[in-house]
């Protein structure tokens, strides 16, 4: 069904124990103007849950489940899994995928949108990592997918069980990574989580109100970045006399450090403090219909060669 002989799952990493946090952290921010108080902060919200981020457990989860959906429909396509920021760093997977004699890979990212930190920066990752090791792989990423049933349905059935276990009129409040206003293609970042938002929305709670609003900011107070912030509006969503918030954390694919400390424990303590009944509602994780995508886009690509989308200029070198 396709002319790739891998499919490589791409993620941001994370550490898994004590010893990693801040080597993690400066790997994170290195070159990018985060002060130094900020990157001490959050090593505190990973050493809260013993210096191990749930990231890398939940991409080994997605990681079977793919190759249980890949199997189940009869694709034989071998699967790796490469980090930008910590183990298995990425120039190492290729590396291996190299010695495996894989030629061609598709890559399917955990990131669902357009923009900078969610699609440029992992086509920034495969142009370097390509010029750094011989004879590595071409990889294509595949096309983003936060308009595809498979990303919004599992958010959908998930907003609505956070509702269910809700008084009456509760507000649906989507929540993503906010980024510098200055960051290049903000907009169809934006444009991308408000149209994912407005579907889950219609599915869970057709009619009713909801809010997009961004946490986990990291720039100094001096830059402007995307706002409100999740904290701030649960505030003024108490002064409008709201009492029951349900959080959907639409701008990432599963339950890592930023849902589990910004929302879990920061907007849910905020929450308790205001005295508005607060859900928090599952992210795709590992379900099945979030784990068919790498198959469902493979199989549109071999239909229909040279959809492969990205908003940065192709920066694909040849290496050696
Ligand atoms: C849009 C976006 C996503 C979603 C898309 C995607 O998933 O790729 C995302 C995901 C993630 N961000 C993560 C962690 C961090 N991000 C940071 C810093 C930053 N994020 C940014 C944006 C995003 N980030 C930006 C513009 C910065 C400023 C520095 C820079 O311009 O790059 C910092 C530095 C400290 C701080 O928070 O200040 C950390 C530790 C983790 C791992 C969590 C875990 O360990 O479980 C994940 C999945
Ligand atoms: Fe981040």
């Amino acid at each position: 069904m396709t002319s790739y002989d891998a499919l490589l799952l791409m993620s941001f990493g994370g550490p898994e124990g004590p010893d990693d946090v801040i080597p993690f952290l400066e790997n994170v921010t290195r070159g990018r103007n985060i002060p130094r108080e900020r990157l001490e902060g959050v090593a505190e919200h990973y050493h809260l849950f013993g210096g191990v981020s749930p990231i890398n457990r939940l991409c080994r989860e997605l990681k079977a489940a793919i190759e249980a959906d890949f199997a189940a429909h009869g694709v034989d396509l071998p699967v790796y899994w490469g980090n930008r920021h910590w183990t298995p760093y990425l120039a190492d997977t290729v590396r291996r995928m190299a010695a495996d004699g894989v030629r061609r890979a598709a890559a399917f990212v955990t990131s669902a949108y357009r923009g900078y930190s969610t699609n440029d920066q992992y086509l920034e990752d495969f142009a370097r990592v390509r010029a750094e090791v011989p004879g590595a792989p071409e990889i294509d990423k595949l096309p983003v997918y936060s308009d595809r049933p498979g990303f919004l349905e599992p958010f959908a059935d998930a907003a609505g069980e956070a509702l269910a276990g809700l008084p009456e009129g509760a507000r649906l409040v989507f929540t993503a990574h906010s980024v510098p206003l200055s960051q290049p293609h903000r907009d169809l970042y934006v444009a991308d989580l408000e149209a994912a938002a407005r579907a889950v929305a219609g599915r869970a709670a057709p009619g009713a109100p909801w809010d997009l609003v961004y946490q986990s900011r990291s720039g100094p107070p001096s830059q402007p970045w995307l706002e409100p912030d999740v904290v701030d509006h649960l505030e003024k969503l108490h002064g409008e006399g709201v009492r029951a918030v349900a959080a959907v954390p639409i701008g990432f694919v599963s339950d890592h450090m930023e849902v589990k400390y910004d929302l879990d424990v920061e907007a849910a303590g905020r929450a308790a403090e205001l005295g508005i009944a607060f859900a928090r509602a599952a992210t795709p994780g590992a379900d099945p219909r979030f784990a068919a995508l790498p198959r469902e886009l493979l199989a549109e690509l071999a239909e229909r060669p040279g959809t492969i989308s990205g908003t940065a200029p192709d920066t694909t070198e040849e290496s050696g």
